[in-house]
């Protein structure tokens, strides 16, 4: 007899040129949409600018990176801020079903339909080789899309209310993952990808 319901475990999915492993609902000690309510109200959100062939440009959406060490990204160092409580206990909880260690989290407030990330590997030299990046989300459900970097393949997961996505191995060498605007309206997202510096 199975002993745990589908959503309460780990679970790899089939993909080629790297590690992808999703579970519907991480077992945290409040709601989802508790945790989303206090990740709105609790974190220090900055609309942050990036530079597009020399042209500064607003990114669409929200974000935040708080942990334990510093981060370079689009040639801009970030510094954290100390992890809050909530983001603690999501952390410990990840950790726990993934059997890995992160030090850091960015996080990603997608306002509605017309945010959205471009593609993108999270491959920076300080996540190291094969870096584990575990992705947490909360309120309404968007589409994540992964793009071969050399092949015409393509893979598309709804990232729920509460779910967890670890991408592993040789994923980010191989392939880029991002979140289009959409026409459908939707409500406020909230994503966090926790990550080891080393
Ligand atoms: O919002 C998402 O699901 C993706 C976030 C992401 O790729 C990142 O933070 O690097
Ligand atoms: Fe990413």
């Amino acid at each position: 007899m199975d002993l745990f319901a589908d959503d309460t475990r780990l679970t790899p999915m089939p993909i080629d040129d790297g590690e992808l492993w999703f579970q519907q609902r991480l077992p945290l000690d409040l709601a989802p949409d508790e945790v989303m309510r206090r990740l709105l109200a609790e974190t220090g959100w900055r609309e942050e600018e990036i530079q597009v062939w020399g042209k500064l440009h607003k990114q669409p959406r929200l974000s935040a990176w708080h942990g334990e060490a510093s981060y370079r990204y689009s040639g801009k160092t970030f510094h954290p801020q100390p992890f809050t409580a909530l983001q603690l206990h999501i952390k410990q909880t990840v950790e726990r079903v993934t059997g890995r260690r992160f030090n850091s989290v960015l996080l990603n407030y997608y306002r509605d339909e017309r945010d959205s990330m471009g593609f993108h590997a999270d491959d920076e030299r300080e996540l190291g080789p094969e870096p584990a990046i575990a992705s947490v989300s909360f309120g309404a459900p968007r589409t994540f899309i992964l793009k071969h970097r050399h092949l015409p393949k393509k893979v598309q997961l709804a990232l729920g209310d509460g779910c967890l996505l670890l991408m592993a191995g040789a994923l980010q060498k191989h392939w880029l993952h991002g979140i289009n605007k959409e026409r459908t309206p939707r409500g406020p997202r909230i994503n966090l990808t926790f990550r080891l510096i080393l």
